[in-house]
């Protein structure tokens, strides 16, 4: 009989989660290159279109979570993520007018235009299985568990200073207030991720439940990473 395994500390247990970085889709072949300025036009294009999937889905799948949760307390905290990127009023802000609008911005900023992004209809659809996983994930899973998905934003702050850092040098042709979304993240990142340790490290005690966070947040990596992949097929040069 093999003996339980003791359950880590709360600093060994997100040690381990924050390990998990290195599998990161900072570390995609598609990230690095574009981030070295080695994209073309239509690389950038690619990558923002098929993105602007995943910017769509996030809401979806914060409703799911929200859905299946029963703790109130949870819920007031997790609906201000909806309206992160949904927005909300009268569109007279940043704020107001939420991420999937600035990602718009992006767009624009690239040179796609409004109708060809919200149509969907150009998305890869490796990227769209690989988002629809997530939200399905969050549909079908304890909300705690789709909240520990969540946290690969641990490693996304870094990600979104890489771009603001590196961009505007190597891309001059996109119009600097395009990156906004990237700046506008790196707070609500930052937010985001208190919760979403808070609820992991008080949630999953045991080794065998801390051993399955792990296997969650790898699977939100894989997607994060499949979804290169499958970019980095479509938009070769
Ligand atoms: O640009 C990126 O590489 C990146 C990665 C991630 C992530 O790690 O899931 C998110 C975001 N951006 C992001 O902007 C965002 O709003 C976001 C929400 C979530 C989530 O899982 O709920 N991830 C991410």
């Amino acid at each position: 009989m093999t003996a339980l395994k003791p359950a880590w500390t709360r600093e060994e247990f997100e040690a381990q989660l924050r390990a998990k970085g290195q599998s990161y889709h900072i570390h995609h072949p598609f990230n690095v290159k574009m981030n070295a300025g080695e994209c073309s036009k239509e690389q950038i294009r690619g990558w923002v279109l098929n993105r602007f999937y995943y910017q769509w889905i996030i809401p979806i799948k914060d409703a799911a979570v929200m859905s299946n949760c029963q703790d109130r307390e949870t819920r007031r905290r997790w609906i201000s993520r909806i309206l992160d990127h949904d927005g909300f009023g009268e569109y007279k802000t940043d704020t107001e007018c939420g991420g999937l609008e600035a990602w718009t911005r992006l767009g624009l900023a690239v040179g796609l235009d409004r109708e060809t992004l919200w149509s969907l209809k150009q998305v890869e659809p490796s990227v769209k299985f690989a988002c629809d996983a997530y939200v399905n994930f969050a549909r079908q899973q304890p909300w705690q568990e789709a909240i520990c998905s969540s946290l690969t934003e641990m490693f996304a702050p870094q990600i979104h200073k890489d771009r603001l850092a590196t961009w505007p040098t190597h891309y001059p042709w996109i119009e600097s207030a395009g990156l906004h979304y990237f700046r506008s993240r790196i707070p609500l990142a930052q937010r985001d991720v208190d919760h979403g340790l808070e609820v992991t490290l008080n949630h999953f005690t045991t080794r065998a439940q801390q051993e399955r966070a792990l296997d969650i947040l790898q699977f939100k990596l894989d997607i994060l990473w499949s979804m290169l992949d499958g970019i980095e097929r479509a938009y070769p040069v």
